[in-house]
């Protein structure tokens, strides 16, 4: 890798970020490989380290690369590999668990407690040159899926996690919570397992026009009344009869989540895929008395993945729409300041060594142009 730049993004303390060179990272074992990152999304979580330092009990302590929705190119593989060859393209799963445990061994690997996660400190993340990764831990992708729908496989995952969760079937009506990222993909997971009806649900006007135009049947505007009364309101506007069968909280929001216990139909299935606050107050009655399945979904786990890829590539979740702009490396912290004040739904930021091009080689301003734009023709939020 000589000459190479193994440039990396650090957050050193909540709103302190700077660039650091360096070292190539090396092999830790022969199923490793050493990839090169080409493109890497920003997730809410990213934000979150460098505005406020912590999620929950994971703190930032030491300095962290930041970054964990990545798509890249392998340059070099292990003795033990087999199936994948430098010049592959991957999509890269970055948490990493232990394989031993009762949990992994169980088939729950998500829920490993020994699980090393890319930017979830103390552990660097993929906002850097390279990235050393086990082999089976990244995903060849097909030749019609390129390297900037790569790195979106990683939201993508999480919302197949959450629509497995939900136990989706054929005919089923789905309400979604959020249309952020990972609200709106799994509106579209959802509607590509078979659900009819599809319900985004948003308190920002813009981002339910795209939802329309991306996977959901019927939108809702979330209004300002008592849990209830929203989901009466909810119900009548979308046509739900006696309610939905699926709700998927993917907002996070707590007035989201109390009203979707009262949207779901008696017997029906809620999913909490959204973080916001640790304790709420919960429509607990109504979980009772409805007899509501509800579950939790975290990350994803054994062939969410794998999923993902395939969605992308048989045309089912078209996850390029959701991209404003690409921006270079060396604009990555303008790029988490747009995320950080929701002018963009998704932008990838280019790995040091990616070499964009014309119209690729967007700035972030450039990038907010396109999406207002778009947002003139439905096509961003
Ligand atoms: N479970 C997991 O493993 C996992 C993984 C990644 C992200 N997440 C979480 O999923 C959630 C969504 O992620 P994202 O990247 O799309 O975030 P986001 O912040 O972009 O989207 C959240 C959306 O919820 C909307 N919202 C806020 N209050 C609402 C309300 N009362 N009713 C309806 N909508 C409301 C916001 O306007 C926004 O569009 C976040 O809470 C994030 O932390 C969970
Ligand atoms: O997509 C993965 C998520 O962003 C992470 O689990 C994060 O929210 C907590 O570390």
């Amino acid at each position: 890798m000589e000459g190479a730049s193994n440039l990396s993004f650090v957050l050193n303390k909540p709103n302190d970020v700077t660039f650091e060179e360096r070292p190539v990272p090396k092999l830790q074992s022969p199923h490793d490989v050493l990839v090169a990152v080409n493109y890497t999304g920003i997730c809410g979580s990213d934000v979150h380290y460098w505005v406020h330092g912590a999620i929950g009990h994971f703190v930032v302590k030491d300095p962290m690369v930041l970054g964990h929705e990545s798509a890249g190119t392998v340059v070099e593989v292990g003795s033990d590999v087999t199936t994948l060859k430098k010049g592959d393209r991957i999509a890269l799963e970055p948490g990493y668990p232990c394989r031993r445990c009762g949990d992994c061994l169980g088939g729950r690997y998500n829920l490993c407690h020994k699980m090393v996660f890319a930017a979830t400190p103390p552990y660097d993340g993929t906002l850097t040159g390279f990235w050393v990764a086990p082999f089976d831990f990244c995903y060849k992708l097909p030749d019609n899926v390129s390297l900037q729908e790569g790195a979106l496989i990683e939201p993508l995952a999480v919302a197949v996690h959450i629509v497995k969760q939900a136990r989706v079937q054929p005919g089923n009506s789905v309400v979604v919570m959020g249309a952020g990222p990972v609200g709106l993909l799994c509106a579209a997971v959802a509607k590509s397992f078979g659900a009819t009806k599809v319900v985004s649900v948003d308190i920002v006007q813009s981002k339910l026009d795209f939802a329309k135009g991306f996977a959901a049947t019927h939108t809702y505007m979330s209004q300002r009344v008592p849990p209830e009364e929203n989901a009466k309101n909810l119900i009548a506007q979308a046509d739900l009869g006696a309610g939905a069968d699926v709700v998927i909280d993917a907002s996070g929001a707590e007035p989201s989540i109390q009203t979707s216990l009262h949207v779901v139909r008696m017997g029906g299935t809620y999913v909490q895929g959204g973080m916001g606050k640790s304790d709420i107050t919960f429509p607990i009655m109504a979980l009772c008395l409805k007899e509501v399945t509800a579950r939790g979904s975290f990350r994803y786990g054994s062939g969410d993945y794998k999923l993902a890829i395939e969605l992308v590539a048989a045309g089912k979740v078209d996850v390029k729409k959701l991209v404003n702009g690409v921006v270079s490396f060396k604009h990555a912290e303008e790029a988490f300041k747009k995320v950080k004040e929701g002018q963009v739904i998704k932008i990838l930021i280019a790995g040091p060594n990616e070499k964009l091009e014309g119209e690729l080689d967007t700035t972030v301003d450039e990038a907010k142009a396109k999406a207002n734009e778009a947002q003139g023709s439905g096509g961003c939020c």
